[in-house]
């Protein structure tokens, strides 16, 4: 029989070290035999893309941003990642809803109220078997947890701003008080990684956080571009 799917989700404040860790992670799961969806958030269809270049792009007001992010966040879960959970696959996502409460909400002080009913309509009704008051969420969340000038010096000169990045320094201490809320609320679906640590150990803490699940079976070796 197949193994069952995993969905486990990224996040952290822009220049936390996510991206740098995620493709070393799904070779680590492929090794082991898993076959491996990558995918981020807002994105991973077509249409969510298109949705993705205006959220990043285009000045609108936040109910606007959180309407389109939970459109491209609906889509990607009907078309993306609910077929691949289906058939099994380890689902690597680039951020998911927790960024959302913690952009939208704690960042740019958005009603959360209303971001939880977006929530129930946007990710309601998808799991097989279970009732719409049922949402999809992750099994894991990865929390990438650094200081906001820490990750402000790493993004410095290392690309061209988008509408968050450009953000000022307080945006940030908001938005990773709000992951830290999110944390709180729901300490075991959260592992947090202290990203201020080099590459090599953020990637030690990651693997040990899998291995200790039972995810992954043995430590594996650094990547060549973390080590
Ligand atoms: N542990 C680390 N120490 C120092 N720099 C890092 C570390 N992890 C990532 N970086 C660098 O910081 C920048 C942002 O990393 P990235 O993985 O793109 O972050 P994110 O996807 O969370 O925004 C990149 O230039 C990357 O090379
Ligand atoms: C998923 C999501 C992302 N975002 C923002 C956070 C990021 O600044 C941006 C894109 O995320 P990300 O893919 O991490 O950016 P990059 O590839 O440039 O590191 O979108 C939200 O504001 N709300 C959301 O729900």
């Amino acid at each position: 029989m197949s193994r069952p799917g995993l969905f486990i989700t990224f996040e952290g404040i822009d220049g936390a070290g996510k991206s740098s860790h995620i493709e070393g992670l799904a070779a680590a799961f492929r090794a082991q035999g898993r076959t491996v969806t990558v995918s981020r958030e807002p994105g991973g269809t077509p249409l969510a893309e298109k949705l993705r270049q205006m959220v990043l792009n285009d000045a609108m007001d936040p109910l606007t941003e959180s309407l389109l992010i939970f459109a491209a966040r609906r889509d990607h879960l009907c078309n993306v990642i609910e077929p691949a959970l289906a058939r099994g696959d380890v689902v690597l996502c680039d951020r998911f809803t927790d960024a959302t409460f913690a952009y939208q909400g704690a960042g740019r002080g958005f009603d959360l109220m209303t971001l939880s009913t977006l929530e129930r309509m946007a990710q309601g009704g998808l799991v097989p078997g279970a009732g719409a008051g049922t949402l999809r969420n992750p099994d894991l969340t990865v929390w990438f947890d650094l200081e906001p000038e820490v990750a402000a010096e790493r993004l410095a000169g290392a690309r061209v701003p988008d509408r968050f990045e450009a953000q000022p320094v307080e945006f940030f201490r908001r938005v990773a008080q709000g992951y830290a809320d999110r944390a709180a609320v729901e300490p075991a679906r959260f592992a947090r990684l202290d990203a201020a640590q080099d590459r090599h150990r953020v990637w030690q803490q990651l693997t040990s956080v899998f291995v200790r699940k039972g995810w992954l079976s043995i430590m594996v070796p650094t990547p060549k571009d973390l080590a």
